[in-house]
């Protein structure tokens, strides 16, 4: 694979060629390589694993196996002890029931086989041959048994792997979110559930055919010791070439796999809404059509050549196990014709052997399978613990439920894994309860970061932030959160109905439906509401039956009203009108303004000098310091002062005029920008 994607880079030199003029000999198009830059891979944490059993020897697989196995049984112990002990009962009793056959067929033979007469012979067999139609029978009834069991525990162990994975995902600090090694984890991770009820079918088709293969080994032992290795040579060769074309046919897979991510990409940047202006207007139409074609062609050229390969090393494996089989029954020929071995024993033996290697093949496809999924469980495990370690502690002390004033205490803080200037310097502010707060500065000042750390999602480097005099770094954080209702800019669009947008604010409570048209009254939502086809019921996701898409600025209303809904005494709002227009905005700043004066502190982000003047106090940050704190109208008072400057600049482009001249006549701002 690395070979294929070195020769693919040389191949560059497409500036002035016509896609499709030359086919490449190595897999990548010149198409792939001028659109992506080479093969299309994925870069995220589970394409880690890719290959990777393409990687495992013989002897390494035989010695991972019982770690696979036990990986297997922890999973569904966990998930099912009940199911588990009747699947390995029905299991161990399946090959049980194989060797008493053997053993019984073997009687049979040597019954049939003996001199005298027929009916007397057949009277000798007929126990034996009893014995073999009830082991048949015992042998479906397990079989029956243990497809119940395993039908019982896959789902199973899918869902408590699921829970796990999800349980601990959601309980992190969301500076593991942001942590780029954690968040390949999660990304790989999530594979885990699947696979472990993927390991529970390919771990019963090993054990199952590991125990075909001890009852033929163990019946042909107790016959004549000579059949063991005979045994073994039937089975290793056929055992190393199964492992050889499963390894092939897994490469031309994924180099296929490849080349049809990278055709879809293709077709599907053709097909999208977002695309679809651009790509008429700039007629990118047939240009990507030209790259598809040629695309399709490398792919068909790659395919083709991995066919020859595979019909080639089918045939070498063919040969192989031919000859070996050939070996075995000529030494089992020798071995009668010199009187060493019965002629029942002989039958027997190439039934035992035509049985132990009949599942070989299978058995070394799941093993192979099942040391791939095994790499996304152990994914799935290291995330669990890791995410133990990350956990936002449980407990702390208690906040009140009137928290009263919040403060920064000489706060520093600098998001984990980053060098030079931390996002906050040695930030010292009050927020007081009950008013109106604003958040002003330029872009990467430090706003979001400032209320992040405020919300206790962060916690300082240095310096304290508390909460009615409670440090958040000994908070009971899961408390400040009970706290805090947040509309961010980027607030979550659910794509639930529009009464569980709303009522999603406060989920651990029973909906109410009288404090649901309260929320929405007072965001303006219900306007938005009783336009929808299905109302309350209505599905806000396109794409859905029955779906329906809002516009932003009605988003925005049901974000606010979600918020109106926690009812929560600290009330956190980022740009809450961006999306509004000037009528609704005027509308929403009246609500907060009810909402401060009835007690409820508001800190607002925003970058609308206009809507500030709604504040109580303004903090105004630069580069991560706070550099100005006051009034709005002592701010605007306070020559050559940032929050001055700002709001000129957007006086300025309202209407015109040098915003701080304008400002000066007016006195005071009336009109905002
Ligand atoms: N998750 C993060 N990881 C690393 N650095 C970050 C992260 N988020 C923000 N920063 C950096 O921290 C600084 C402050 O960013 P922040 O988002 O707090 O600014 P802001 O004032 O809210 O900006 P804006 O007005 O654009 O929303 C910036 O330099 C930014 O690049």
């Amino acid at each position: 694979m690395g070979a294929l994607r070195e020769r693919g880079r040389r191949g560059v030199g497409v500036k002035n060629k016509e896609p499709g003029a030359e086919r490449p000999a190595h897999g990548i198009s010149d198409s792939e390589q001028l659109l992506f830059g080479g093969p299309l891979l994925y870069d995220t944490g589970w394409s880690s694993h890719d290959g990777a059993f393409t990687r495992l020897s013989l002897w390494s697989m035989v010695a991972t196996l019982p770690r696979l196995i036990r990986t297997t049984i922890r999973l569904a112990d966990q998930a099912d002890r009940r199911a588990l002990r009747l699947v390995a009962a029905a299991e161990i009793g399946r090959g049980a029931a194989q060797a008493v056959g053997l053993v019984a067929v073997n009687t049979v033979l040597a019954a049939l086989l003996a001199g005298g007469d027929p009916a007397g012979r057949l009277r000798e067999a007929l126990p034996a041959l009893a014995v073999v139609a009830v082991t048949a029978l015992v042998a479906a009834l397990l079989r029956a048994a243990s497809t119940y069991g395993s039908g019982r525990l896959e789902p199973k162990v899918e869902r408590v792997a699921t829970e796990r994975y999800l349980a601990r995902a959601s309980r992190v600090e969301l500076a593991a979110i942001e942590d780029d090694q954690f968040h390949r984890l999660l990304d790989t991770a999530q594979y885990g559930a699947t696979s472990a009820r993927r390991m529970i079918d390919y771990c019963i088709s090993v054990v199952n055919a590991l125990l075909s293969l001890v009852a033929a080994a163990g019946v042909l032992t107790v016959l004549h010791p000579v059949l063991l290795p005979l045994l073994a040579l039937m089975t290793v060769p056929s055992m190393w070439s199964t492992l050889v074309t499963t390894r092939r046919r897994y490469r031309s897979f994924r180099t296929w796999v490849q080349h049809a991510r990278a055709g879809r990409v293709l077709s599907s940047e053709l097909t999208a809404t977002e695309t679809a202006a651009e790509i008429r207007v700039h007629q990118v139409g047939p240009f990507l059509l030209k790259h598809f074609r040629n695309m399709s062609a490398s792919s068909e050229a790659e395919q083709t050549r991995l066919a020859r390969l595979d019909a080639r090393t089918g045939l070498w494996a063919s040969v192989w196990t031919g000859l070996a089989g050939a070996a075995t029954y000529l030494a089992l020929g020798s071995l009668v014709w010199t009187g060493v071995m019965a002629m029942s024993v002989a039958g027997t033996a190439v039934l035992a052997i035509r049985t132990g290697s009949a599942s070989l093949g299978g058995m070394v496809r799941s093993i192979n399978n099942l040391y791939d999924e095994s790499l996304f469980v152990a994914d799935l495990d290291l995330l669990c613990a890791r995410a133990a370690d990350w956990a936002i502690p449980t407990g702390g002390a208690p906040v009140p439920l009137r928290p009263g004033r919040i403060t920064f205490e000489n706060v520093t803080f600098r998001y984990p894994g980053t060098e030079g200037e931390p996002a906050l310097t040695d930030v010292t502010l009050t927020v007081p309860a009950g008013r109106i707060t604003a958040l002003v500065g330029e872009n990467g000042s430090g706003k979001s970061t400032l209320v992040k750390l405020l919300a206790g999602l962060y916690l300082p480097e240095s310096g304290r932030v508390c909460w009615g005099g409670v440090p958040t770094t000994l908070a009971d954080r899961h408390q400040v959160f009970e706290r805090i209702a947040m509309v961010a800019q980027d607030f979550n669009r659910w794509r639930f109905t529009a009464r569980v947008n709303i009522a999603i604010g406060a989920p651990s409570a029973p909906i109410e439906e009288d404090r649901l048209a309260d929320a929405a009254r007072n965001a303006g939502a219900d306007t938005v509401v009783d336009s929808l086809p299905s109302g309350w019921d209505t599905l806000l996701a396109r794409g859905y039956q029955g779906g329906h898409q809002l516009s932003g600025g009605q988003w925005q209303r049901l974000g606010i009203a979600r918020a109106h809904y926690r009812d929560a005494p600290v009330l956190i709002v980022d740009e809450p009108t961006a999306a509004l227009d000037a009528k609704e905005e005027q509308r929403v700043f009246d609500q907060i303004r009810d909402l401060a004066d009835a007690g409820q502190t508001v800190i607002l982000i925003t970058h609308r000098m206009a809507s500030v003047r709604h504040a109580d106090l303004v903090h105004v940050l630069h580069h991560g310091r706070l550099v100005e704190s006051g009034s709005p109208q002592e701010l605007l008072a306070r020559p050559g002062g940032r929050f001055r400057e700002l709001y000129g600049i957007q006086a300025a482009q309202f209407d015109g005029l040098d915003g701080l001249d304008r400002l000066d006549r007016l006195g005071h701002p009336v009109t905002g920008p």
